[in-house]
C-alpha cells in the first residue's frame, strides 16, 4: 500500500460495481498487433484482472461481455458496424456500450493505436471510479497537441526542485537496463494523456547531447513508444562551442547553423521520433543569443532550422531575465518577447510560466498570454509546489490550474480566456500545448507524498482538456486512488480544494508573492533583502514600510498593468476594481486602507493568516476522521504530513506577523493570536529548517 500504484491500482471493486465489471470484461478482441495494441490489452488484462478477480480472455469476434478496441478500418470485421469518429483526430476515442454480431459490448474506438490505448485506459479509470459500464458514450479528443512533463533532472540523478528522492532516469545503467520503473512511468502516464517527456533539466549541461546520452535517451524512448510518449531534451545554447569546438554559439554563424543541423540529424538517427528541443536562455546564468546581441527569435530558429527536416519542434521558454526593466522582474518577459512576435520559426512554440514571476502559490495570469497572436504560446505550470510547501505541505493544485486558465485576457474581447488562447482558438496557433514541471523521482510513492500524486493526474488532465475542472478531476483521482466511496470522497474532495487557497493564506495572501526564504523557497524569508539581484529578494516583492505594503505595478509604478489587454489593465490600475486576491500584486496601499470586510488592510492581512492556519486544523480533523476509509500506511504518511503542515503553518502565519509588524507598528487585531516568538526567532531558524535545497 506504499502508493507505487498511483491512481492505476486496480483493486478488488465493491459488490456490485465488480459484479457490473465482470459482466462487461469477459473476453478481449483486439485485431491489430503493434506494441501500442499490446499494452493496450496487457492494461486491460491487468486491470480488470484485478478489479474483477477474472481472468480476461482474448477472442476473435465479439461475444457476450467483449471489450472490443477498433480502428474504423476494423470495426467491420470484429461484428461493429460503421463508426464516424474522424473528428476524434489522431489521439481521441470512443467509448460505448453497444452491440456487435448481435451480442452487448464495450466498444472501443479510434483513429489509430494510441487514441484505442487512451480509451482503454479511459475505460479502466471510469471502473475503478465505481461507474457503471451498462450505458458508456463517452467521446473525447485532446484540445493541445504537445502535452510535456519537463523533466528538471540532471545527470547525476539530483532533480532541481525535486522533493521526491532521486531521478528516476539511472544514466549510469542505461541504455542497458531499462527495468519495469520506466514502463510504469509510460503507463501512468499514458493513463492521463501525456505525450512527450523532456528528459533533463533546462539548466542544460553539454553532455546530455554527446552520443553516449543520446544512445542512453533512445533506450527510453524504446520504451515510451507504444505509449505515445516522444522524448526531448534540453539543450545548451553554447553546445557549439563546448562540443564542437567553435569559436561561438552565435545563432547567425553558418559554422554553428551547421553543427546543430548535424546534432539534429545524429539524434534522429538513433530515434527517428525525437520530439524536439526545450531551450532556457539568457536565464539565471544560462547562455543564449543575447550574448551575442541576437534576439530569443534567432536563438529559437537556429534549433528549429535544425529539426525541421526531420519533423520536431522547439519549445523555447520565455522564463527569462533581462537588463531591460530591472526595477520590475514581473514585466521582463513580455518586453523581452512581444517585440518578437512573428519573429519565430513555424516550429517553435514559446513556453510561458503562469505567471510573470515564478509559480507562486497564486499569481495573475501571465502577460503574455494573448498578447503574441502570430506566435504559438503554451502554458508551463510546476507541478513540482517548489514555492507551495513542496512534500510536505497538501497542497492540490487544480484549483490553481483552473485558476489560471478560466482568466481573461480580453485580447478579442471578453471571453478570451487563457485556455482559449492556449487551445488556438482566439489567435490560431499551428502549434498547442502545456507543459509541467514534473514531481516525479524515485521515492516509493513516485511524488513525496500520497497527494502530490494528484497534481501529476490533475496536469494530465488539464493538458488534455484545458477547461477541465478542477473539482471532477480531483473526485476522479480519489475515487481510484482511494475508494469510490462517497463518505470518503466527499469530504477527501472538499479538503482538496480548500487546501492551496490555505497555503496561499498563511504564506503570501492579498496578493503577496516570493515572501519565501531564498534558496530553498520553503519556509518564510520576508525579510530577506542583500541578494545581489534584487529580484531574488522578498523584500523587493512586498515592499513593506512604515505607510503601506504591496508592489505599485501601475503607471505611477513599474506600469507592469499596462502589458494587459486595455480592457482588463483599466480595472488593474484602480485598487478598486482589482480583485483583493490580487492587490498588493498590483498595488502599494496604506495599512489602514479598508476592505470588502470593512476590517483595514493590516487587520484583513492577519486574517487571512489566521484563516490558512485555521484551515490546516480543519483539514487535520477531517482527515482523522477519515482513518477507516484507508490503508493504514497511506493514512499515516497523510497524518504526519499533515502535522508538519500544521506546524509549518503557524511558523509561517508567526514570522510574517512578527516581521510586518516590525515595519508598521501596528497591534494584531482583537482574537489575533501574538507570534510565538520574535523576530530575531524567525530569522535564525530561516535557513536550518529547510529540506535539500
Ligand atoms: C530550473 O531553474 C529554476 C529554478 O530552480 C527555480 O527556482 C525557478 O523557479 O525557476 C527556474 C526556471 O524555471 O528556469
Amino acid at each position: 500500500e506504499d502508493g507505487y500504484d498511483l491512481w492505476l491500482r486496480y483493486r478488488p471493486l465493491a459488490g456490485p460495481a465488480q459484479a457490473d465489471a465482470a459482466a462487461h470484461a469477459r473476453v478481449i478482441v483486439a485485431p491489430g498487433t503493434s506494441p501500442t495494441i499490446a499494452a493496450a490489452v496487457a492494461e486491460l488484462e491487468r486491470g480488470f484482472g484485478g478489479m474483477t478477480g477474472r481472468p480476461l480472455l482474448r477472442a476473435a469476434l465479439a461475444e457476450d461481455g467483449a471489450i472490443v478496441l477498433a480502428t474504423p478500418a476494423q470495426a467491420r470485421g470484429v461484428g461493429l458496424g460503421s463508426a464516424s469518429i474522424a473528428d476524434l483526430g489522431r489521439e481521441g476515442f470512443w467509448l460505448l456500450t453497444t452491440t456487435a454480431n448481435g451480442k452487448p459490448v464495450i466498444a472501443i474506438l479510434a483513429n489509430t493505436d494510441i487514441g484505442l490505448l487512451y480509451g482503454s485506459f479511459r475505460l479502466l479509470e471510469l471502473a475503478e471510479q465505481g461507474v457503471s459500464l451498462a450505458h458508456l458514450d463517452v467521446r473525447s479528443a485532446p484540445k493541445l497537441q504537445l502535452r510535456v512533463l519537463d523533466h528538471w533532472d540532471n545527470l547525476d540523478r539530483s532533480v532541481e526542485r525535486g522533493y521526491a528522492g532521486q531521478s528516476i532516469w539511472d544514466w549510469w545503467t542505461l541504455p542497458d537496463y531499462t527495468g519495469p520503473r520506466y514502463t510504469d512511468y509510460a503507463r501512468a502516464n499514458a493513463s492521463i494523456g501525456i505525450n512527450g517527456a523532456v528528459l533533463n533539466n533546462v539548466n542544460a549541461v553539454k553532455e546530455s547531447l554527446t552520443a553516449r546520452y543520446i544512445a542512453k535517451t533512445a533506450a527510453l524512448a524504446d520504451v515510451f513508444r507504444p505509449y505515445g510518449i516522444k522524448v526531448y531534451l534540453s539543450a545548451r545554447f553554447s553546445a557549439p562551442i563546448e562540443l564542437g569546438g567553435l569559436k561561438t554559439a552565435d545563432p547567425l554563424d553558418p559554422a554553428v547553423k551547421a553543427w546543430w543541423a548535424a546534432k539534429a540529424d545524429e539524434i534522429y538517427r538513433a530515434i527517428p521520433d525525437f520530439g524536439g528541443f526545450l531551450v532556457k536562455a539568457n536565464s539565471e546564468g544560462q547562455p543564449g543569443p543575447q550574448d551575442y546581441h541576437r534576439t530569443h527569435a534567432d536563438g529559437a530558429n537556429v534549433l528549429a532550422e535544425a529539426v525541421r527536416p526531420h519533423g520536431g519542434v522547439v519549445m523555447y521558454r520565455a522564463f527569462v531575465y533581462s537588463e531591460h526593466n530591472a526595477a520590475d522582474r514581473a514585466r521582463q518577459a513580455y518586453d523581452d518577447f512581444k517585440p518578437l512576435d512573428g519573429r519565430f520559426a513555424d516550429n517553435v512554440i514559446v513556453q510561458v510560466k503562469n505567471g510573470a514571476i515564478d509559480f507562486q502559490p497564486r499569481e495573475p495570469f501571465h502577460p503574455l498570454f494573448g498578447a503574441m497572436p502570430k506566435t504559438p504560446l503554451m502554458m508551463e505550470f510546476q507541478i513540482a509546489k517548489e514555492y507551495l510547501g513542496q512534500a510536505t505541505h497538501l497542497a492540490y493544485l487544480g484549483p490553481l490550474f483552473q485558476e489560471t486558465l478560466e482568466s481573461d485576457t480580453f485580447a478579442h474581447g471578453a471571453g478570451s480566456t487563457v485556455a482559449r488562447v492556449l487551445e488556438g482558438k482566439v489567435d490560431r496557433y499551428r502549434l498547442t500545448g502545456m507543459a509541467g514541471v514534473a514531481n516525479i523521482g524515485v521515492d516509493r510513492d513516485w511524488s513525496g507524498s500520497t497527494f502530490n500524486q494528484a497534481n501529476w493526474f490533475a496536469f494530465g488532465r488539464f493538458a488534455w482538456d484545458p477547461d477541465g475542472d478542477a473539482k471532477t478531476i480531483g473526485a476522479e483521482w480519489a475515487q481510484m486512488t482511494f475508494t469510490p466511496d462517497p463518505r470518503f470522497v466527499t469530504p477527501v474532495v472538499a479538503m482538496m480544494m480548500a487546501s492551496r487557497e490555505a497555503v496561499v493564506d498563511y504564506m503570501t495572501p492579498l496578493g503577496l508573492a516570493h515572501q519565501m526564504a531564498t534558496g530553498h523557497h520553503y519556509g518564510p524569508g520576508p525579510w530577506v533583502s542583500e541578494l545581489a539581484r534584487p529580484e531574488w529578494n522578498p523584500t523587493y516583492y512586498a515592499r513593506a514600510d512604515a505607510t503601506g505594503i504591496g508592489f505599485d505595478r501601475t503607471v505611477s509604478g513599474s506600469d507592469a498593468v499596462g502589458q494587459y489587454a486595455p480592457a482588463l489593465a483599466g480595472r488593474l490600475a484602480d485598487p478598486n476594481t482589482t480583485p483583493e486576491r490580487d492587490l498588493l500584486w498590483f498595488h502599494h496601499v496604506a495599512w489602514d486602507r479598508r476592505m470588502a470586510s470593512g476590517r483595514t488592510l493590516w487587520d484583513e492581512l492577519v486574517a487571512h493568516y489566521d484563516r490558512g492556519v485555521a484551515q490546516v486544523d480543519a483539514m487535520q480533523r477531517l482527515w482523522d476522521a477519515l482513518a477507516p476509509y484507508v490503508d493504514a500506511e497511506r493514512f499515516a504518511k497523510t497524518r504526519t504530513f499533515l502535522g508538519v503542515q500544521q506546524r509549518e503553518a503557524m511558523w509561517w502565519r508567526d514570522a510574517s506577523i512578527a516581521w510586518f509588524q516590525s515595519r508598521n507598528q501596528l497591534p494584531l487585531p482583537a482574537g489575533s493570536p501574538a507570534p510565538a516568538h520574535p523576530l530575531d526567532y524567525y530569522r535564525a531558524i530561516e535557513t536550518p529548517f529547510a529540506p535539500g535545497h
